[in-house]
């Protein structure tokens, strides 16, 4: 294998990629981003490192949500907080039901590029390029803003920069402290018409929490409870942007790719002799890789060998997105086949990208149903194969979309009009995303 460099990238078949016109802007803007300081600091992702071993090893969780593709337009500190603000609330949820650590990482700040199925864009007999995520071109369905501008990238790491802040400052700064993020929890479940299913958990905790207050644990003496770590990460798939990010830490001397904590390869550019896998195989930070149903077992190892060929528990996180239709029928084997090689992994479920289908009023949107029916068989197949199934990673927001059916509210294919901001694809709301939590709760418990 030739030697690594964080462009070898370069000389290897891409896809989903942008065509820049102006190769001298895009050039101009990659060396701006390569002297712009790192977003993440090597040290944080060796800690996100460690803790995904522990779970690839059987003890913990990974909770990992955010947007599916973040907007500039959308970019405010209530979105920011009500998305955080619910990935919490989920967290002591599941920390409590699974009695385990859960580690959490937001699709946030970075989650700017898409990979779409089709090149082009067909409205009302228009056919446009694709949107293909912010960081590339514009929503907007004109010829003008779907045409792809390397300014971009600049604009892409200012608000994944100031998004960041704002995350550090809630973890560190009070807005996480547990007695709250409960009592949250606790309205949450008060409102809920299904309130009997999930009212019994939520009271436990706070069960918990006063025993504790009592014995004298509090926010003031027990900082755990006051502050938390959020990892951030995204799919890293512009790959100038990402190389311009990518650095050696001088504690260690490794590269390290400082655009997020966490960066996965999705499922459309995973490609052994690919620019993603070459490139991806040379950074230090703790990887995912998009699992989907044509995945075969040689294949897997291949790639997990590829990417992990030291077998270090953390650094590979398999992220299976099999469908709810076909995930007995494709899973089991590729659970059991890793086990049998001994090969270290986190098994992690989406659930959203193999169930999403078109409304009859038009939409692209997920049934709340499927999307449970696909981690629900996720859990049956790990214990059936003695594996550990150890995360979720979903698409959702703090906000009250209507853009997934389904759920306590019953949100209908024709209810999706009233609330669907998502420019791409569609997320579980505040209310749908903590039901989620609650139910998944029931199987880490049964575990
Ligand atoms: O988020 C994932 C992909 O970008 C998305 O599912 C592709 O959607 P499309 O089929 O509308 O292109
Ligand atoms: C593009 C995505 O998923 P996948 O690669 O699994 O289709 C995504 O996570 O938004
Ligand atoms: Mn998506």
């Amino acid at each position: 294998m030739s030697q690594w460099q964080p462009d070898s990238w370069r000389a290897k078949p891409i896809l989903q990629q942008p065509t820049y016109e102006d190769q001298q802007h895009l050039a101009l803007v990659e060396q701006k981003l390569k002297g712009y300081p790192p977003l993440v600091f090597a040290a944080e992702t060796r800690e996100l490192f460690r803790q995904l071993g522990a779970v690839a090893e059987g003890q913990g969780f990974l909770l990992q949500g955010g947007d599916c593709a973040e907007s500039f337009n959308e970019f405010n500190a209530p979105k920011i907080r009500d998305t955080f603000k619910v990935i919490l609330q989920m967290a002591i949820v599941l920390t409590f039901a699974g009695r385990c650590p859960v580690t959490k990482v937001a699709r946030m700040a970075g989650q700017y590029a898409k990979p779409r199925s089709g090149d082009f864009e067909t409205i009302d007999g228009v056919s446009l390029p694709s949107y293909r995520g912010d960081i590339i071109n514009s929503f907007e369905f004109t010829e003008a803003s779907r045409k792809p501008d390397p300014q971009r990238m600049l604009e892409a790491y200012n608000q994944s920069a100031a998004t960041l802040n704002l995350l550090r400052a809630f973890a560190q700064g009070g807005l996480a402290d547990l007695h709250e993020v409960n009592r949250w929890n606790m309205a949450f479940v008060d409102n809920n018409p299904l309130k009997d299913r999930y009212k019994d958990l939520a009271q436990r905790i706070e069960e918990s929490l006063e025993f504790m207050k009592v014995m004298g644990i509090n926010s003031v003496n027990t900082p755990t409870l006051h502050e938390t770590s959020l990892f951030t990460s995204h799919e890293a798939l512009l790959l100038n942007y990402e190389q311009a990010l990518t650095r050696v830490d001088t504690l260690t001397g490794n590269w390290y790719n400082c655009s997020a904590h966490m960066l996965w390869i999705g499922e459309r550019t995973r490609q052994l002799d690919h620019a993603h896998l070459e490139f991806f195989r040379g950074i230090h930070n703790p990887i995912g890789v998009k699992v989907g149903p044509g995945m075969g077992e040689d294949e897997l190892i291949r790639l997990i060998d590829a990417l992990n060929p030291q077998n270090d528990a953390g650094r590979l996180t398999l992220i299976t997105r099999m469908g709810a239709d076909n995930l007995e029928k494709n899973l089991p084997k590729l659970l059991r086949r890793v086990k049998q090689e001994g090969r270290k992994v986190v098994w992690s479920s989406d659930p959203m990208h193999g169930n999403t289908i078109k409304a009859s009023s038009g939409f692209k949107t997920r049934n709340f149903d499927a999307i449970l029916s696909e981690i629900q068989q996720f859990f049956a197949a790990h214990k059936a194969e003695g594996t550990h199934a150890g995360g979720i990673h979903l698409e959702m927001t703090g906000q009250h979309v209507t853009e997934c059916t389904g759920g306590a509210y019953q949100i209908s294919d024709d209810d999706l009009a009233q609330a669907y901001k998502t420019q791409c694809d569609p997320r579980l709301n505040a209310d749908q995303v903590l039901e989620m939590a609650f139910l998944v709760a029931d199987h880490l418990r049964a575990k």
